[in-house]
C-alpha cells in the first residue's frame, strides 16, 4: 500500500477535510485577551450610536435659525448661556438668540439643533448696566477668529466667567458673534446616525480584530464569547533530529518543522497542546498517536509518510483503524501528505521535507483549524497576478510555488520567493503566497498566474 497509493486532487482533499469539521464550543473571555480569537456568537448593537444628540466639534451650539445670514460684517450675536463639556448633561435649553459653548463630543442642549467651529467665531463679554444699557468691554475670547483682539482687560472665556457675573451696578454678560450662516443639523451627530439599536455589527466567526475590540468595547462586552481554540499536538518522526539547543552531529539536523509548526499552529488561533518526538517503531508511534488523539482535535506529524524503510506513519495509516482520508495528493510539494481522523479527531501526517511540510500545512491543516474555529472561508483565497520569471518545468501533479507578492505599476506581481525544492527551509520565509502551478507545461514570465494568499500577506 506504501506504492501505489490512490491520489486525490488538493480541493478533494480539503473537502474530505473539512467535511468531518465540527465546530468547537465557545467560551468567555475577556476582551483584552480576545484577538486572533473567534466569534462565537453574532453581536447586535445594544443601543443607539451615539445615543445622544452629539456635538462633532469645539465650538457653539445654536438654532440655526438664529444664524441665517451671518457675515463678518454682520455677524450673529448670541448670548452664550452654559458651557458644555464632553461628558455633562446640558444644565439648561438653548432659546432664540442664545448659544451654548460646547466641546466635541459633547450632549447638545434642547433647542440647539447646529454647531458652529470656533474657526466661524469670537466670543466678547459686555458689561450690561443696571438701566439694562449694554457697555461694549474690552472683551476677548480664546477663540480663533479673535486672535487680533487688543485688550487689555481680557476676560477668558472658561467655565467661571460663562456665567453672567454681578458688579455692584454692572453685569457681564459671554456673547458669541458667528461670522457665518451655517447649515441647520451642521457638526450635529444624531442618534442612532452611526449604528441603530439591533443592527447585526459581527457575525459569528469572525475573527477579532482592532475594529471589532472597538465595537465590542462600545457595547460593554467586557469578555467576549470566543470558540475554544483548538488544541494541536505536533509529533516529529526521526531519528537524524536533534533539539534546537543540541551541538551538530554528523548525519543530523535540527528539529525545525518542530518549531515551524507551532508557530503555524498559533497563528492559525490554535493551542499547541504537546510537542513530542516520535520514535522510528510502528508499534510506539501508533500508541502515542492514539495517546494524543483521545486528548488533543489536530494531531500533527512530520515525516516518515514516503516509501522509505523508517517511513513509519505511512505504515501506521495503512492500518489506520479509524476513517483513512487521503494518503496521496496530486501536488508538489507535499504529495505525501496523508489524513485520516478517529472519533472526530484529525490526524494530518505532513511531509519531513520543510518546504512541504509548510505547504502542507497551509493547504490542509489551517483551514481545519479556522474550520474548527467557526470562521468563514477558510481555503486560501486565490488570486490573480502576473508571473515575475520563468518556471518550465513540466509536472505530473499542480505545484504550488512558494512565493512573494509585489505590487508596481498599478499591477500585482507574484515570483518565486527563492529555491523551491521541497527541501527548502530558506525560501519560507519569503513566502506570502503560492503560485498554482496546473499540471502540464511551465509557465513564463509575465503570464498571468493563479496566486493563494497566505495569511503571512495580511
Ligand atoms: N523512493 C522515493 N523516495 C521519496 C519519495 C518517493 O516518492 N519515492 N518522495 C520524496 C518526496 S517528494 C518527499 S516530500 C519526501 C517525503 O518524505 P517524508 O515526508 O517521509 O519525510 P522524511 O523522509 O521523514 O524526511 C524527509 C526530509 O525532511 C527532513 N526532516 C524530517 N523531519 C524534519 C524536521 N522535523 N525538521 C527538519 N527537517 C526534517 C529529513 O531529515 C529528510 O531530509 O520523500 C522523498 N523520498
Ligand atoms: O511530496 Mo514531495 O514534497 O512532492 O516533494
Amino acid at each position: 500500500m506504501k506504492f501505489n497509493r490512490p491520489t486525490v486532487e488538493v480541493a478533494t482533499a480539503q473537502k474530505l477535510l473539512l467535511r468531518h469539521v465540527k465546530e468547537l464550543e465557545a467560551e468567555r473571555v475577556p476582551l483584552l485577551q480576545s484577538f486572533g480569537r473567534t466569534l462565537a456568537e453574532d453581536v447586535r448593537a445594544t443601543h443607539p450610536v451615539p445615543h445622544f444628540v452629539k456635538s462633532g466639534m469645539d465650538g457653539y451650539a445654536v438654532r440655526a435659525a438664529d444664524i441665517q445670514g451671518a457675515t463678518p460684517e454682520q455677524p450673529a450675536v448670541l448670548r452664550v448661556n452654559q458651557l458644555i463639556p464632553c461628558g455633562a448633561v446640558p444644565a439648561l435649553p438653548i432659546g432664540p438668540g442664545e448659544a451654548a459653548r460646547i466641546m466635541t463630543g459633547a450632549m447638545l442642549p434642547d433647542g440647539a439643533d447646529t454647531v458652529v467651529m470656533f474657526e466661524m467665531t469670537e466670543e466678547r463679554v459686555v458689561e450690561k448696566n443696571d438701566t439694562g444699557d449694554t457697555v461694549p468691554v474690552n472683551a476677548t475670547s480664546t477663540n480663533a477668529m479673535n486672535t487680533n483682539a487688543t485688550s487689555t482687560n481680557a476676560t477668558s472665556t472658561n467655565a467661571t466667567s460663562m456665567n453672567a457675573t454681578s458688579n455692584v451696578n454692572h453685569v457681564q454678560e459671554t456673547y458669541a458673534f458667528i461670522f457665518k450662516e451655517v447649515p441647520l443639523g451642521r457638526n450635529v451627530s444624531q442618534i442612532g446616525e452611526e449604528m441603530s439599536e439591533g443592527e447585526l455589527l459581527l457575525e459569528r466567526g469572525r475573527t477579532i480584530q482592532a475594529g471589532e475590540a472597538a465595537l465590542l468595547a462600545t457595547f460593554g462586552f467586557s469578555t467576549v464569547p470566543v470558540v475554544r481554540r483548538p488544541r494541536v499536538a505536533i509529533l516529529t518522526t526521526g531519528s537524524e533530529l536533534l533539539a534546537v539547543e543540541d551541538p551538530l552531529q554528523p548525519g543530523k539536523i535540527r528539529n525545525s518543522n518542530r518549531v515551524m509548526l507551532a508557530a503555524l499552529v498559533e497563528s492559525a488561533g490554535a493551542e499547541v497542546m504537546a510537542l513530542q518526538s516520535v520514535p522510528d517503531d510502528v508499534d510506539q508511534a501508533r500508541t502515542i498517536v492514539r495517546d494524543w488523539m483521545t486528548r488533543a482535535d489536530v494531531v500533527l506529524t512530520s515525516g516518515g509518510v514516503s516509501v522509505g524503510d523508517f517511513d513509519i506513519m505511512a505504515d501506521l495509516l495503512d492500518t489506520w483503524d479509524g476513517n483513512l482520508l487521503f494518503q496521496k495528493v496530486e501536488m508538489r510539494p507535499g504529495s505525501v501528505t496523508s489524513a485520516a481522523v478517529r472519533q472526530g479527531v484529525f490526524l494530518c501526517a505532513l511531509s519531513g521535507n520543510p518546504g512541504a511540510c509548510f505547504v502542507g500545512f497551509e493547504l490542509f491543516v489551517r483551514p481545519v483549524l479556522h474550520a474548527l474555529q467557526a470562521r468563514r472561508n477558510v481555503l486560501p483565497a486565490p488570486f490573480t497576478a502576473r508571473l515575475r520569471g520563468d518556471y518550465p518545468k513540466a509536472n505530473i501533479y499542480a505545484r504550488y510555488l512558494r512565493a512573494k507578492t509585489t505590487f508596481a505599476d498599478g499591477m500585482i506581481y507574484v515570483e518565486p520567493a527563492g529555491q523551491d525544492r521541497s527541501s527548502v527551509t530558506v525560501s519560507i520565509k519569503e513566502s506570502d503566497c503560492l503560485i498554482v502551478i496546473p499540471p502540464g507545461g511551465g509557465v513564463s514570465d509575465g503570464d498571468l498566474v493563479t496566486a493563494l494568499r497566505l495569511p503571512t500577506a495580511l
